[in-house]
């Protein structure tokens, strides 16, 4: 059965991986290059200092290379920051933004993401926007108001599902091993989409909602079978070509 809506799979290598790597990303372009790249999207989001090197490895189209963040400014004096232009113009169509590590290491706010998401589009990129709760809201039970204030306060008026993806990643999942259920998974996505048809109306019905979080190819087939996850962001397990083709291969079932 092919899924409403197109999926993707996307790779977030953090600050993980040297110029040998590229040889990971090969791989990756290789084992997609059959049937199975035509079932999905996918990005690899590798440290800007490889994008360039890793656009010129790419040999088809069927991998897209992402950034992992980038400023609000196009230019300008902000020593070690990289703006979404600048992804552009190294390869990237993707920029992942908001992800937890950012929101707690830089203390990004959702009005600081708001506006890298507009800069990002400006620059011609599509945004992936990160949204979960930390495991103390999680035990508070306060799993959708997180999500739901994230995702008004980090999502500009005028989102369009071909520039606009989001990805649920609970913080206490992330390079842990645990998952959250697959009910929890569910309620989560029905919710954020209920959320997202209810502000953006037909746009929010089409966006892509990724779930994020100790996806391996073991409990690939499930999370991403499950109502509303329209694919995965992917850490430590993008990292090796095999562990991440294992995972996309899921979709020669779903
Ligand atoms: O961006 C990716 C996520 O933080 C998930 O990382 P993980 O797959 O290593 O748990």
């Amino acid at each position: 059965m092919t899924p409403a809506i197109r999926p993707l799979v996307a790779g977030n290598w953090k600050m993980n991986g040297m110029g040998e790597s590229l040889a990971e990303l090969r791989a990756i372009a290789t084992g997609l290059s059959s049937d199975l790249g035509q079932k999905l999207d996918a990005v690899i989001c590798v440290p800007a200092t490889l994008l360039s090197r890793a656009a010129e490895t790419l040999v088809s189209e069927t991998v897209r290379l992402g950034g992992q963040d980038c400023h609000v400014k196009e230019i300008g004096a902000h020593t070690g920051d990289i703006s979404a232009a600048m992804l552009k113009e190294a390869g990237a169509d993707y920029v992942i933004l908001g992800h937890s590590e950012r929101r707690t290491d830089h203390h990004e706010t959702d009005e600081l993401v708001r506006a890298k998401t507009e800069a990002a589009w400006k620059a011609g990129l599509a945004a992936i926007i990160c949204v979960g709760e930390t495991a103390t809201e999680r035990q508070e039970g306060r799993t959708l108001d997180v999500i739901g204030r994230q995702l008004l306060g980090s999502l500009p008026d005028n989102v369009k599902s071909d520039t606009t993806i989001i990805a649920y990643e609970p913080v206490w999942a992330i390079g842990t091993g645990q998952t959250p259920t697959a009910e929890d998974v569910e309620k989560a996505h029905a919710f954020m989409r209920s959320e997202l048809i209810a502000r953006f109306g037909s746009e929010g019905a089409k966006l892509r909602l990724l779930y994020g979080g100790s996806v391996k190819s073991a409990n690939a087939v499930e999370l991403l079978g499950i109502s509303n996850v329209d694919g995965a962001l992917v850490g430590g397990a993008s990292l090796k070509a095999t562990d991440f083709l294992a995972i996309c291969e899921a979709y020669r079932t779903l």
